[in-house]
């Protein structure tokens, strides 16, 4: 099988094992990847060295079996140890320069950054990707100040290297980030966070698709959804719009999704396939 060209990446799916207590590392990101990530990096602010490495060598381990590129956030010795693709840095990490004399010429090196600014400084020092965010305010990289899509559309006019989407991104603004120009989009949260992985990779890879293709932004083909067994055709692709749409927003509901209640805060990243059964129930206040 020919092996596909690491820059043609779409959806990067990056670790944070505090939004999935419950569920294991690898359980997880194997969904993500069958949803349509491919592209993984370890990131694990608080842990150890011992659990980087466990994690990495795991990690590494899996993306190989699905022919994924694995990169490792901020620790290059990591990223050495386990013979992952590449690594990430931000702007007060590792010199790009030196990362690259370290790792070598043929590592993926990956810079965040924060303007095009740094975007062009990142592109002339030799990366080989960038991160363009944080995109919106996230909890994920709390305090630090939103880009807002104004940066996605001057990263789409000006940078010539790969480059990704990150920060905020939910199903419920991914075709914000993509009208602006975005071609590749990174999460999070909106993936490790949600019960359902491959759904929301799956949606997340449909929405992308279709901005590619130059459709769906500003009329989504419609899914047909079965809701407290009415079928009922829609636009919306979460929860939280489906909601919207039936006029229910700000209504004290609960709702379930395929025979699983969705908690609240989880509504906009709850992704809605073409068939999906949904329960509402709607309390009204009593006196
Ligand atoms: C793809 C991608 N983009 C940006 C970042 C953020 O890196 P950094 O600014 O160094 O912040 P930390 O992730 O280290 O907290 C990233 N990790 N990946
Ligand atoms: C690591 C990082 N760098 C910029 S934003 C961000 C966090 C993105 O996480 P989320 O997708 O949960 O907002
Ligand atoms: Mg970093």
């Amino acid at each position: 099988m020919e092996k596909r060209d690491w820059r043609d990446f779409k959806l990067y799916a990056i670790t944070a094992a505090n939004y999935h207590p419950g569920r294991g590392l690898l359980e997880v990101m194997e969904q993500a990847i069958l949803g349509g990530a491919d592209i993984v990096q370890l990131r694990a602010k608080d842990a150890s060295k011992e659990e980087l490495l466990r994690d990495a060598r795991a990690l590494r381990e899996l993306t190989a079996r699905y022919g994924v590129p694995f990169i490792v956030n901020d620790h290059i010795d990591v990223a050495l140890e386990v013979g992952a693709d590449g690594a990430h840095f931000g702007q007060d990490d590792m010199p790009l320069a030196e990362a690259r004399r370290i790792l070598g010429p043929d590592a993926i090196i990956g810079i965040s950054t924060h303007s095009l600014e740094q975007a062009l400084a990142a592109e002339r020092g030799g990366a080989d990707y960038i991160g363009v965010g944080p995109v919106f305010p996230t909890g994920t990289k709390p305090g630090r100040a939103a880009v807002t899509t104004a940066y996605v559309r001057e990263a789409a006019a000006n940078v010539s290297i790969p480059w990704v989407a990150i920060g905020g991104i939910t199903l419920a603004n991914a075709d914000e980030v993509l009208a602006a120009g975005a071609t590749r989009l990174c999460a999070v949260s909106a993936i490790v966070g949600d019960a359902r992985p491959a759904d929301v990779c799956r949606a997340f890879r449909a929405r992308i698709d279709a901005a590619e293709r130059g459709a769906g932004v500003s009329a989504p083909a419609a899914i047909a959804v079965v809701v407290n067994g009415r079928r009922e055709e829609t636009a919306a692709r979460t929860v939280a719009e489906l909601v919207e749409a039936l006029g229910l927003a700000g209504k004290s509901l609960v709702v379930e999704l395929n025979g699983v209640i969705v908690a609240r805060e989880a509504w906009e990243t709850a992704a809605l396939a073409d068939g999906a059964a949904l329960e509402l129930v709607h309390f009204v206040g009593g006196g």
